[in-house]
């Protein structure tokens, strides 16, 4: 029987061990690393089928380890786990391509489910980066109730039966993806195949194969003729997330595409028509990055024919009542428990909290209380610490408050480790922090954090 290899690598060597003990016990042969060099060491002398890697080790963070895996063998799923304090760099890490993240203290059936899953989503290269919606596959989307979700609706009911590309536009985890898949489902393509493309998980050097294709030969590693996802999703929609991450080549044979309407393989001579509703999301400042050159401006308008905004859920906290039951419900159901409801001050926790990751954080804060509940209702020790005191911090408008200052100080300190983990590179710091170029000055000037 073939055993799958786990590489779990973290300073803290008691939960290595427990976690090795755990998973041996369940079948999977076992490495352990305490360290970022000690955890490349053993990517090539191991050769792990799946990595889980803590966010902050002794020498280098999980986030390199990310990259170099990414970088040399894309085909692992890499697991970060993370205290809760990092939860926003963790929602950020699958951006680079992580497969999940699970918060700390781990729950042994969380990892396996976890495990599990990014042992079949794996696969070949840059397939994660890839998710195909089966035709008639039933989603069930929550039409929010308050003003902003409202607007958003009308939009979508609006351009989903026209042909027009569509750019959707809010922070991580506001439910972008839903929003396409919507906007599909309500056009006339809506039984044809719907293809999300990942561009910030797509490897740079694969990207145009993955998107238009190859033929046998035409470059080192492709050896059989590929069909891109345009060819995948003729007749359908394609949705392209991240869409700013995509390199200037790609941009350019992009636009080709959607001006010509035929896509021509990697290394092929002849061209095939193709017939493709595109949407795209993002959640940086695509106006800033045309404006620097980093996105070219042809492509910008191609892709943004119209704009919907996806609102956090922060502005929409009238909404977040009927998304904890929503949440809730798919949580009994697939941890085959029934909780009944949560607590009024755990209510009360969820409205005061920041909720940087939005719905997905909120989707995975409220399966994890649900699997650390035993009675009817969901407590607050469920919650993890930092979640009550950030909410806290946040329902003091006195700015004079102590408790304010701290939480100043904190989102100071916050941005210098992570301006240094970018090392100093800004556009990198905030997407990291899940902010915009123009934040992210605005909150140096107002830290006096001079670089
Ligand atoms: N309208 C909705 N109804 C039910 N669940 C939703 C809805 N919108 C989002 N979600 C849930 O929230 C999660 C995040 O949504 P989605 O992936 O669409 O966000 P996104 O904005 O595309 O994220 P990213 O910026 O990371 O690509 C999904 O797993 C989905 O389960």
């Amino acid at each position: 029987m073939h055993m799958i290899r786990a590489l779990v690598v973290d300073d803290d060597v008691t939960f290595c061990l427990m976690l090795k003990t755990f998973l041996m016990k369940k079948g999977f042969e076992v490495e352990t690393a305490f360290s970022y060099s000690e955890g490349v060491r053993q990517l090539a002398k191991f050769n792990p089928e799946v990595i889980l890697t803590d966010l902050r080790l002794p020498d280098k963070d999980g986030i390199d380890l990310l990259e170099k895996v990414m970088r040399e063998k894309p085909q692992i799923p890499v697991i970060l786990m993370t205290g809760y304090a990092d939860i926003r760099t963790a929602v950020q890490a699958m951006k680079l391509g992580a497969f999940d993240y699970v918060a700390k203290p781990i729950s042994p059936d969380e990892i396996l489910a976890t495990i599990g899953a990014a042992l079949t989503a794996g696969g070949k290269s840059g397939s994660r980066a890839v998710r195909t919606i089966g035709v008639g596959e039933k989603v069930s989307y929550i039409e929010g109730k308050s003003p902003l979700a409202l607007k958003t609706l009308e939009f979508v009911k609006l351009v989903a039966p026209t042909s027009m590309s569509v750019l959707i536009l809010g922070e991580s985890g506001t439910g972008k993806e839903f929003v396409a898949r919507r906007i599909h489902n309500l056009s006339s393509r809506g039984n044809k195949p719907f293809i999300a493309i990942d561009c910030g998980a797509l490897p740079k050097d694969l990207a145009a194969s993955e998107l238009f294709g190859h033929v046998k030969g035409s470059f080192t590693g492709a050896i059989t003729d590929k069909q891109g996802q345009f060819e995948a999703a003729n007749g359908g929609t394609l949705f392209l997330d991240e869409v700013g991450n995509l390199s200037y080549d790609v941009q350019m044979q992009l636009l080709r595409v959607i001006q010509e309407r035929k896509v021509r393989r990697v290394g092929a001579n002849a061209e095939v028509p193709v017939d493709i509703r595109i949407l795209s999301a993002t959640n940086e400042d695509l106006k800033q990055a045309v404006a620097n050159g980093d996105f070219r401006e042809d492509l910008y308008h191609r892709l943004n024919e119209f704009s919907i905004v996806v609102h956090s859920l922060r502005e929409r906290k009238s909404d977040l009542v009927l998304f904890v039951s929503h949440f809730l419900s798919v949580a009994n159901a697939e941890l085959n428990r029934q909780v009944a409801g949560f607590s009024e001050e755990v209510m009360s926790v969820f409205m005061d909290y920041y909720w940087p990751g939005n719905l997905r954080e909120l989707k995975n804060v409220v399966k994890r209380t649900v699997l650390l509940t035993h009675g009817d209702m969901v407590e607050i020790g469920t919650l993890p610490n930092e979640m009550i005191a950030d909410s806290q911090c946040i329902s003091l408008g006195d700015s004079n408050s102590p408790l304010k200052g701290a939480a100043a100080k904190s989102e100071q300190e916050l941005i210098l480790q992570t301006l240094e983990r970018a090392k100093y590179n800004k556009t990198k710091t905030a997407q990291l922090l899940n902010i915009d170029r123009k934040t992210l000055y605005n909150k140096m000037r107002q830290y006096n954090i001079d670089l």
